[in-house]
């Protein structure tokens, strides 16, 4: 079970840096997994994958059982439909949600979530991106630039904060300031499979550069102990903050 109120870890503890990606089929083995992971973590990520199967509801269930919720939908349309999918996010109580980090896209965003408590993160350029995926796709500047540029648009719009690869951390923070949130997906343990992404860093590295919240996916959903795993990482966070 996720822990219980009483015995919660601080804000300082490793733990709470740790968001879990519950990258499932379905809600049934999503709920196992958050047992299996127990008091090792208490930040779950939904995308698309649960999120369309039956995901939204599971959100509730976490959310009534104390743990933060990131609703990874990565918003991107005209501004209405954005505003009013924010502001249906926004009634499901959960704490992080995403959208790409166009101007249009995340004025609208933040026009939706109105004065609730929902935090708006702006994914900039995909972890699984690289120069040559961006030059492919059309963009004639390189991830550093592209990423520097949106964070700074990120700034000016009022979003809460910016998911990007922890080797941007330095440039998105001095474009954000030192409030707004920094999210790094992109994190692999010393020697683990990088598989579809291109910009990586261990947990400990992530944290040390300032990172406020790593993203972990396949490194733990898909170890033998996904406890044991998720403490690996908080240890290895510990080292390093
Ligand atoms: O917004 C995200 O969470 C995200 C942005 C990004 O640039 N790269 C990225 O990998 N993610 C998400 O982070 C998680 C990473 O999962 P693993 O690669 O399995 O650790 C997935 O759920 C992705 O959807």
């Amino acid at each position: 079970m996720p822990p219980s109120a009483s015995n919660a870890p601080t804000a300082r503890d490793p733990r709470d840096s740790i968001i879990v990606a519950l990258d499932l089929p379905d809600v049934a083995q999503a709920r196992a997994l958050v047992t299996r992971i127990g008091d090792g973590a208490r930040f779950y990520k939904i995308g698309y994958r649960l999120g369309f199967a039956g995901g939204l509801t599971f959100a509730r269930e976490l959310v009534d059982q104390g743990c933060k919720v990131f609703l990874d939908f990565k918003l991107h349309d005209i501004g209405n439909t954005v505003s009013e999918g924010v502001a249906a996010i926004s009634a499901l109580g959960v704490d992080l949600a995403t959208v790409h980090a166009y101007p249009q896209t995340m004025q609208a965003a933040v026009a939706g979530r109105g004065e609730d408590a929902l935090k708006l993160l702006a994914v900039t350029v995909l972890t699984s991106y690289d120069d040559a995926d961006l030059a492919e796709a059309g963009y004639g500047t390189s991830v550093a630039d592209l990423v520097a540029r949106r964070a700074e648009q990120a700034r000016e719009a009022g979003i809460d904060g910016i998911v990007c690869a922890p080797q941007e951390i330095t440039t998105v923070r001095a474009a954000l300031g030192p409030d707004r949130l920094i999210v790094t997906p992109g994190i692999r343990p010393a020697g683990a499979d990088a598989g579809d992404q291109k910009r990586v860093m261990t947990p400990g590295e992530a944290v040390r550069a300032g990172a406020d919240h790593l993203v972990i996916g396949r490194p733990i959903t898909r170890a033998a102990d996904p406890r044991a795993a998720a403490m690996a990482v908080a240890e290895d966070i510990a080292g390093n903050a």
